[in-house]
């Protein structure tokens, strides 16, 4: 708890100079993203490392899940310069040794075996999978908030693949659903 109220006031500080995550959810920025990030855990109660956390932005969930989740690897995957910045600041200010930020688009990260996959506000599902199924294995875990478009991203997948998906309702706002699967996703069908 106390990582996190760092990580909460150090976000509200760098959102004055850089805009991480939109101003309307500062005064909520628990609910927002703190929980929203930490429910995560939850549904993929075996957790495996690496944790790789595409397009992680302000730090959610990566963050989140390596402040909570000490023993576990964290991979935060960033291209921006300035956010990659902050989530250096932050890795550093939070003291999070098991966390690794890759300052590079995601199809310039070297390959390994990632034992779970998050991304939030990434890209659409379809896309997602493809940029990041070469990451993926058997025993992947992917654990991906949606928003509301979950089960309509997982309908648009290709009917024989979609059943490695099912989507799980989100506990910090009830129109949203979380795309949660298991296994290897093969970038060509
Ligand atoms: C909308 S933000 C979401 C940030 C964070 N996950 C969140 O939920 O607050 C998407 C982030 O993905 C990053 N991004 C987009 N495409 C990327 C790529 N190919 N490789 C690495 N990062 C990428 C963007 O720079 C941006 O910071």
């Amino acid at each position: 708890m106390d990582r996190l109220a760092k990580l909460s006031d150090l976000l509200i500080a760098e959102n004055a100079s850089q805009n991480l995550v939109a101003k309307a959810t500062i005064p909520i920025v628990w609910q927002r993203h703190i929980a929203d990030s930490a429910q995560l855990l939850e549904l993929v109660p075996a957790t495996q490392a690496p944790w790789l956390d595409l397009g992680s932005g302000a730090g959610f969930p990566g963050l989140v899940i390596a402040a909570m989740r000490p023993d576990l690897e964290v991979i935060l995957v960033e291209s921006r310069k300035r956010r990659v910045d902050w989530l250096e600041r932050a890795r550093e200010g939070l003291a999070l040794e098991n966390c690794r930020v890759a300052g590079c688009r995601l199809e310039d990260v070297e390959r390994f075996d990632a034992g779970t996959i998050s991304a939030r506000a990434f890209a659409p599902l379809d896309r997602l999978l493809g940029l990041a199924a070469r990451f993926s294995t058997k025993t992947t875990d992917w654990v991906l908030p949606k928003g509301r478009s979950a089960a309509q991203e997982v309908q648009g997948l290709p009917k024989n693949r979609r059943k490695m998906f099912h989507v799980e309702q989100s506990q910090t706002d009830p129109d949203a659903g979380v795309v949660v699967g298991r296994g290897q996703w093969s970038a060509k069908p």
